[in-house]
């Protein structure tokens, strides 16, 4: 249903530019993710105080990509960026076990947001070059993704330093926004 609702709302008012705000918790990943898929490059990250913004482009799609703080006392300020989101990726530190459930209530808030009401969702279990990590299934039921129902979802291994599974995640994204995607 969900997928739905998003292919249609995608046909019907047709972007130049597709929006897509990164969130997650601190340390998970995001800003490494963006520079991965902007430059190519792993960068020197530090945490991240408000927000970083680049230009994409992959499957002739513009997309603008905005990177956010994760800090606790940032994510209050995330739904500051949501309007005119067409896609929210939501990055993982696999390993990061202890605080799983703190992101699964995050996540279940941002999915209540009107600006999101149509944003389809990808998640990124980064991080997969670690032993510990968890694997996209864990995370999926640690997250409760299964029970989203007004929201089209995916979840996609990664390893943000290496970039695998990265452009495979955008590649989804870009389906779903240009209404590609087979339901
Ligand atoms: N092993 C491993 N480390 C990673 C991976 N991706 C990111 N890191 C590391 O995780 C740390 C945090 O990365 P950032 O990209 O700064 O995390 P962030 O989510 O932007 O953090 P905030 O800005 O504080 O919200 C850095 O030391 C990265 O090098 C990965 O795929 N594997
Ligand atoms: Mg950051």
């Amino acid at each position: 249903m969900g997928a739905f609702i998003s292919r249609f709302w995608f046909m019907l008012f047709p972007a130049k530019e597709y929006k897509i705000v990164v969130v997650g918790l601190d340390n998970a990943g995001k800003t490494t993710t963006l520079y991965k898929l902007h430059l190519g490059e792993v960068v020197t990250t530090h945490p991240t105080v408000g927000s970083n913004v680049e230009e994409l482009v992959y499957k002739n799609i513009r997309f603008e990509v905005w990177d956010l703080g994760g800090q606790d006392r940032l994510r209050t300020s995330w739904a500051t960026y949501y309007r005119g989101t067409h896609a929210v990726i939501v990055v993982i530190d696999s390993t990061d076990r202890a605080r799983i459930g703190i992101m699964k209530d995050e996540l279940f808030r941002l999915l209540q947001h009107e600006d999101l009401a149509h944003s389809v969702v990808l998640v990124f279990a980064n991080k997969q070059d670690l032993k510990d990590a968890m694997s996209p299934a864990e995370i999926t039921d640690a997250l409760s993704l299964h029970s989203i129902k007004n929201h089209d979802w995916h979840i996609q291994a990664c390893c943000a330093l290496k970039g695998e599974g990265l452009f495979d995640g955008l590649g989804w994204i870009a389906d779903r926004v240009s209404g590609k995607a087979a339901t």
